[in-house]
């Protein structure tokens, strides 16, 4: 698979690269946030297509998403979003890496990653569809049933499929809304720590119509389908990790760099990795959940340029890291199973000293001593185990996290089979 970055220029024009002088290409785009199974069901359909007429499968990544973009600017007088405001968005699922990874393991061919701001968000759709068929030779746009693209939003599939009809040059194929249905999840989510411990129930599954009603008023709530970013990010603020694996047909994750703690998780017999506050993807509720963790190595540094074939002003090709996908297998030597923590160590708080809210993970190696520090990690999240606690001394604590490792490790081995 082959991922191009392009960054419009000042008016919003995009250098598209030449993908081949023979082959067309089944097209969608979008931002793919989490690539939960909505997402997969529209990437396969690309992927589908384009294998049966000959094609490539190119998706389109949108990286910063519009909303970001658009969100900045409105709150800042019509700014474009700053470098520096880029990376780690605390909202953001999964990293645009992540996306690419997936993407490339459901067959896709090309990855046109655009750096989306307001210049090239000004363009119309008419204008964004017609360089997708004359630049990239797009036979077939794959989209949802509530796609838009172009200015103002105004490219919904009606108005696409209007442009496909008038013109005969592309194809628009829609894939239904899948998935289980809709569900109801506040407008702005605030995270809530579950009563007690185990996986927390749904609170809509019993509740009557009436109560229904009241609720989601009572949490100024929108409708939204089940397999949605926004409802994998409610589930996750609810520490509902089974419902959230669920709907991404995969194992949420948190990655980011080991970072020192204040080592005394070591004194205790447990010593953890602490994941640095830069991490990538939305962290869950505090709690004490069963995982895994996996260590990704050293990371790379933006001058190991082997990974980057060719580039000018507006473009870069890269291929995909396949070292990452070896140390993520099932059964590899760098995954543990994994009792993870996420909140302010109370116990050891005092007046005087209050700790930040922390990711740190106690990964179950027996005997094996592992150096982690200044290693990429990522945090796989199979269940929530129980709430953070004040525990009255460290020996009251030590015997819990006894348990949280036993607990995490039958639910990490019954993961596998
Ligand atoms: C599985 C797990 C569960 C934890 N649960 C709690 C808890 O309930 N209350 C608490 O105060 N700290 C809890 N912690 C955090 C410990 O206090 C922390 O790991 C220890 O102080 C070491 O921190 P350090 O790595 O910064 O040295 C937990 C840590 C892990 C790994
Ligand atoms: N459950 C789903 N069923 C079918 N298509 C979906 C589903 N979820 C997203 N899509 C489609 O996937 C493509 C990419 O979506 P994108 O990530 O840009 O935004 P989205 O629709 O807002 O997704 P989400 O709500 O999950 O953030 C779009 O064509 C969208 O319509």
């Amino acid at each position: 698979m082959k991922i191009s970055r392009l960054e419009p220029d000042a008016s919003g024009i995009v250098n598209w690269p030449t993908l081949s002088t023979t082959k067309k290409c089944v097209v969608t785009v979008g931002v793919f946030d989490g690539m939960h199974r909505g997402h997969q069901a529209v990437i396969q359909r690309v992927v589908q297509l384009a294998h049966q007429q000959g094609d490539f499968a190119v998706v389109i990544l949108f990286d910063p998403s519009p909303k970001r973009v658009h969100s900045y600017a409105a709150s800042h007088s019509g700014a474009e979003l700053p470098d520096q405001e880029l990376r780690n968005h605390e909202d953001e699922l999964m990293a645009a890496s992540e996306r690419i990874r997936l993407m490339k393991q459901l067959g896709v061919d090309w990855v046109l990653s655009i750096s989306y701001n307001l210049a090239f968000a000004a363009k119309s759709f008419r204008y964004f569809i017609g360089t997708l068929v004359g630049k990239l030779g797009m036979r077939t746009l794959v989209l949802g049933r509530d796609a838009t693209m172009g200015a103002g939003r105004s490219g919904n599939v009606q108005a696409v499929e209007e442009l496909s009809q008038a013109t005969g040059v592309f194809t628009l194929d829609i894939v239904d809304d899948a998935g289980p249905g809709y569900t109801w999840v506040p407008q702005i989510v605030h995270q809530q720590v579950p009563d007690g411990p185990g996986e927390p129930s749904d609170p809509l599954v019993e509740m009557s119509k009436a109560e229904m009603r009241a609720w989601t008023k009572a949490h100024a709530c929108k409708k939204v389908r089940m397999w949605s970013s926004s409802n994998v990010r409610y589930l996750l603020a609810s520490g509902r990790i089974h419902a959230a694996n669920a709907v991404l047909g995969h194992t949420y994750a948190v990655e980011g760099e080991v970072v020192h703690g204040e080592k005394r998780g070591r004194e205790l017999g447990y010593p953890t990795a602490n994941v640095s506050q830069e991490h990538e993807g939305y962290m869950p509720v505090d709690g004490v959940y069963a995982g895994w963790l996996v260590d990704l190595g050293k990371p790379r540094q933006d001058s190991d340029s082997d990974n980057q074939s060719q580039s000018d002003n507006h473009t870069q090709t890269l291929t995909a890291d396949p070292g990452h996908d070896v140390r993520l297998a099932s059964g590899s030597v760098w995954r543990w199973p994994a009792a993870i923590s996420i909140g302010t160590k109370e116990t050891f708080a005092s007046e005087g000293k209050q700790y930040e809210r922390v990711l740190e993970v106690n990964a179950i190696a027996g005997d094996n001593w592992l150096d982690l520090y200044g290693h990429r990690v990522r945090v796989e999240f199979l269940s929530y185990l129980r709430p953070q606690k004040k525990y009255p001394d460290a020996d009251a604590l030590v015997k819990q996290l006894a348990q949280d490792a036993a607990d995490s490790l039958r639910i990490a081995q019954e993961s596998v089979g």
